[in-house]
C-alpha cells in the first residue's frame, strides 16, 4: 500500500493586497514529503518556520489571505487510492473530518465549547460518523474514556472545571474515538508541565500503536520528536530542509541547522556554554535568495547565495535539501 499522505511541491502563500500590489509571504514554499501508514511522522523548526501553515494547509483548514498556490495534498486513507483533499466535495470533506482525519491543537479550548457540557462535543463531533443509536454511541464514548483511564463522569463537567491536562487527554479521546486513520498533532503538549505531557504523549504513542494510525506531530521541541517520532522533518523558513528516520536524523544530521537545532538541546552533566546562530530566520515576505539558510550558516558557499539546493537522498531515507552536505561537508 502506498503512503497515507502525499503532498508534492505544495505551496501555500499568505496573499495580501496593499494599495494594489500583491504582498506575499511564502509560509509553505515547495514542499513535498509522505506519511506511511503506521508511523509518527513529526515536523520541527523555530517559530515562524511554517509548521502550523503547512498543517492548516494539508488538513484544509484555511482561509484567506492564505491560498494554495500550487502543489497537492493527497490522501488516501483506506488503501484504495488517494484523493486531493482540495478536489472533495464540501460534504464529502466534512465526512471525513474526525472519522478519517482528525485534529489535536495545543490550546484544548479551541475544540471543546467552553459553555457546554464535554458530553456535547462529543456528540457534535462524533455521533454523526459512527452509525450507533445515541445509548450505544455514548456507551462506545464512556469504554474509550476508560481505556485511556478518564472517569466517565468527565463527560458532565464543563470544559474549565478539568485541570489543563485532564482537558487535553479528553481532545485527544475526543480526536481518536473514531479511530481515524490519519491524526495531526499541533504542539498538543507545549503548554503542559513537564510530568502531565509525558503522561500526554504516553497516550498519543499507545493509541497510534493500537490503532495502527498515522500521525503528523508537530512540535519545536527537539527532545519531544527523540522520544516519540519514528521519522523526522525539519522546516526552515517554509521549507522542508531534512528528513531522515528520527534516529539518523538525530545520529547524524547532514543539514547545518538541524545539528544546529541538535546541538542546542540540553544534555545532563554538560554544562558547556550553547551557541546561538548568528542572525535571525529571514522575512518570508522576502527571503533570500538561494539557500534560505545561508545567511546563518556556517558552511555557506558562493553556490548557496545563487542556487536553490534541491531535497536530495543522501543516504536511504535521508533527505537533505543542502549544497554543503551534497559536497559531503559535514556539519
Ligand atoms: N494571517 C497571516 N498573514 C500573514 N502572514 C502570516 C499570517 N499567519 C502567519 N503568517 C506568517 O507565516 C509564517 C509562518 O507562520 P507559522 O505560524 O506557520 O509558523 P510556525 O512554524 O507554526 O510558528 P509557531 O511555532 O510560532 O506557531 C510567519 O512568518 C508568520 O508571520
Amino acid at each position: 500500500m502506498g503512503p497515507v499522505l502525499a503532498v508534492d511541491g505544495l505551496k501555500a502563500y499568505y496573499q495580501t493586497r496593499f494599495f494594489g500590489t500583491l504582498r506575499e509571504v511564502r509560509a509553505v514554499d515547495d514542499i513535498t514529503l509522505e506519511v506511511r501508514r503506521d508511523e509518527i511522522y513529526g515536523l520541527a523548526g523555530e517559530s515562524s518556520s511554517g509548521k502550523s501553515t503547512l498543517i492548516k494547509t494539508i488538513a484544509r483548514a484555511i482561509r484567506p489571505p492564505l491560498n494554495v498556490v500550487a502543489g497537492s495534498v493527497r490522501f488516501d486513507f483506506g488503501g484504495q487510492g488517494a484523493h486531493d483533499i482540495y478536489a472533495l466535495p464540501a460534504g464529502e470533506l466534512a465526512a471525513t473530518r474526525w472519522r478519517h482525519l482528525s485534529y489535536i491543537m495545543q490550546g484544548s479550548m479551541n475544540v471543546l465549547n467552553p459553555v457546554r457540557r464535554i458530553r456535547h462535543s462529543f456528540v457534535d463531533f462524533a455521533y454523526r460518523h459512527m452509525a450507533l443509536p445515541m445509548p450505544a454511541f455514548l456507551r462506545r464514548v464512556e469504554e474509550h474514556l476508560a481505556h485511556l483511564s478518564l472517569q466517565p463522569a468527565v463527560l458532565d463537567s464543563y470544559p474549565h472545571e478539568l485541570s489543563g491536562g485532564m482537558r487535553q487527554r479528553v481532545t485527544i479521546a475526543l480526536a481518536t474515538v473514531c479511530r481515524p486513520e490519519f491524526i495531526i498533532a499541533d504542539e498538543p503538549t507545549t503548554a503542559l508541565d513537564v510530568v502531565v505531557q509525558k503522561g500526554v504523549l504516553g497516550m498519543i504513542r499507545r493509541l497510534q500503536r493500537e490503532m495502527g494510525s498515522s500521525v503528523l506531530f508537530v512540535t519545536h521541541d527537539m527532545a519531544v520528536h527523540a522520544n516519540l517520532t519514528d521519522r523526522l522533518g525539519i522546516m526552515y523558513a517554509g521549507r522542508l530542509v531534512e528528513e531522515a528516520p528520527t534516529r539518523d536524523l538525530f545520529r547524524r544530521p547532514l543539514h547545518p541547522y538541524t545539528a544546529h537545532l541538535i546541538r542546542s538541546l540540553p544534555r545532563i552533566g554538560d554544562d558547556a556554554p550553547r551557541h546561538g546562530l548568528e542572525g535571525k530566520p529571514p522575512s518570508l515576505a522576502a527571503p533570500p535568495p538561494g539557500c534560505r539558510f545561508h545567511p546563518r550558516c556556517p558552511l555557506a558557499m558562493e553556490v548557496c547565495r545563487q542556487e536553490v539546493p534541491a531535497m536530495r537522498e543522501l543516504a536511504p531515507g535521508h533527505r537533505v535539501a543542502c549544497h554543503a552536505a551534497e559536497q559531503g561537508m559535514l556539519p
